[in-house]
């Protein structure tokens, strides 16, 4: 095994720095269980270097040109994209996910962010408003300052450069801390951005757990926070951003329904199913964990899956033939294990997969539940993890209701010939990214997040840009002043 030990712990300032009073991170392969590297915990004393580093050098990163910002960006894109290998087996070590995942939907889905934002940076402006008699107002566009990125595991380099982006292109400085499971990615990229020309105290990372990101979001220098995490997580990020007036941006769990009827072309549908559930061994947050499938395709569906699902090789993240991998962890595999005991406990039928591989290792065959219930476990709670509920549906207003009664809103996504219908469901789905004949798609130009408990804001498009920025009116007069006495 080799060793994926990073120079030291933290990037503060433009450099790495260690400090090994904190307490340990040891980084887990997920696919041997064994450790590949030990970090620690950033200390009171690295927490306020980063503060002060990113709180010191944002003054004169907004005052640069955003053309200026954005070449840095757009540099450090293509630097992304030459180290994509490098970057890939890295993340492939960090999280599990297999080569062939990695070296398509990580560093590259970092690189289109960095690259995007880097290209809206010079044109970010204000506007002029034309007022009577000559007066007008202008509005600035001005950055927040500090912003804390806090990352989840399922994909760090991605998490890390969607927020990183769109903050810096405004001329907010960053710090980021990486989830503890998943801490190696993100130092790199805050490498590569020191290459591509970012001033020191522009990105920093600092290493810990709940406590240290709570303790940084605390501080007066932080003013905006982003979050991708649970809702749990998200609602004790909010309360802390509430309590200090901090904007916030949350990006967090769903259980997204994929609606499939009967006129849809079915090994799209199937497809998109298996995507949306299987891909990263189930752990995205916009996955379509409840499958609705029409009754009458219901056996076709269900054959045409257990077919498909005979081709998966799970195998060696690292070999590129491997098209599933590990869970990221030994908590994440048992929280899931669980859920799979509780889905056969409340009498959902299990179609394939869903036990552990007798090996070292965090791994299981990934599962199908057919006949499942709205009120089971399995099709009410994000499980994260490669478990597909497949529930039977009859009308399309039946439908709409079922998919819309739960308290998340990440994704929703229909599979049908009928456009008109198609439009209706997007129409009626209360979730923020929605689906026709399509599924788990995330370009950068698009706007990504949640309505209802699964999150505020938006990452990735222009959107962006209102999230990480603030407006500032300017009211000139150009007539004289006038008072009542
Ligand atoms: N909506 C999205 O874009 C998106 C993307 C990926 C993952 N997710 C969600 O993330 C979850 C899985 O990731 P996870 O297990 O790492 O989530 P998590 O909520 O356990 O942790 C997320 C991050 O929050 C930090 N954290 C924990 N307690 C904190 C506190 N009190 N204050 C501040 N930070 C704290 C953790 O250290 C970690 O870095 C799932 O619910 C998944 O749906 C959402
Ligand atoms: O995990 C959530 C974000 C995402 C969706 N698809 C790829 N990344």
């Amino acid at each position: 095994m080799t060793s994926q030990q990073p120079p030291a712990s933290h990037y503060i300032a433009g450099a790495y720095l260690d400090d090994a009073e904190g307490a340990a991170i040891p980084v887990i392969y997920p696919a041997t269980g064994q450790e590949i590297a030990r970090l620690h915990a950033a200390t009171d004393a690295v927490i306020d270097k980063a503060l002060a580093a990113a709180h010191a050098a944002q003054p004169a990163w907004a005052a640069l040109s955003g053309t200026e910002r954005g070449r840095i960006l757009r540099k450090a894109a293509d630097i992304l994209r030459d180290r994509n290998h490098e970057m890939s087996v890295l993340e492939t070590y960090d999280t599990g996910k297999p080569l062939s995942e990695t070296l398509i939907a990580d560093a590259t889905s970092a690189a289109d962010a960095l690259e995007y934002f880097g290209g809206l940076a010079g044109a970010l402006t204000g506007e002029h408003i034309q007022l009577p008699e000559g007066d007008f107002v202008y509005t600035r566009r001005e950055a927040l300052g500090v912003v804390l990125g806090i990352g989840a595991w399922n994909y760090p380099t991605q998490i890390a450069a969607w927020k990183a982006a769109p903050a810096l292109a405004c001329g907010n400085t960053m710090v980021m801390k990486p989830s503890e499971t998943t801490p190696l990615c993100t130092l790199k990229l805050a490498e590569i951005l020191t290459e591509a020309g970012a001033p020191p105290g522009v990105f920093n990372v600092v290493q810990g757990y709940g406590p240290e990101a709570a303790k940084m979001l605390e501080d007066p220098r932080i003013a905006k926070v982003s979050l991708t995490g649970s809702v749990p997580t998200g609602l004790k990020v909010y309360q802390s951003a509430a309590a200090g007036m901090k904007h916030a941006t949350l990006e967090l769990g769903g259980k997204s329904p994929l609606v499939i009827f009967d006129d849809a072309d079915l090994d799209s549908a199937v497809s998109a199913a298996i995507n949306g559930n299987f891909y990263s061994t189930g752990q995205i947050c916009s996955n379509s964990t409840r499958v609705f499938v029409q009754s009458g395709i219901k056996q076709a569906f269900l054959d045409r899956l257990t077919t498909r699902m005979k081709d998966v090789v799970i195998g060696d993240p690292l070999d590129q033939a491997t098209t599933l991998g590990p869970m990221v962890s030994e908590r994440q595999l048992s929280i899931t294990l669980d859920y799979i005991e509780k889905g056969k406990a409340e009498g959902a039928r299990l179609v394939t997969g869903g036990e552990r591989h007798e090996q070292e290792g965090f791994w299981i065959a990934p599962a199908v539940f057919a006949d499942v219930a709205d009120d089971m476990t399995i099709a009410r709670e994000e499980i994260f993890g490669p478990v597909m509920s497949v529930l039977d549906f009859e009308t399309e207003d039946e439908v709409l209701a079922r998919a819309n009664a739960t308290q998340f809103g990440l994704a929703a996504g229909v599979f049908t010939q009928d456009l008109t219908r198609a439009h209706r469901m997007a129409a009626g789905f209360q979730a923020g990214t929605c689906y026709i004949n399509a599924f788990n798609l995330t370009p950068v130009e698009a706007p990504f997040g949640g309505m209802k408990m699964s999150g505020m804001g938006r990452e990735n498009s222009k959107a962006a840009i209102e999230h990480y920025s603030q407006l500032k009116s300017v009211y000139v007069g150009l007539n004289p002043t006038e008072a009542p006495f």
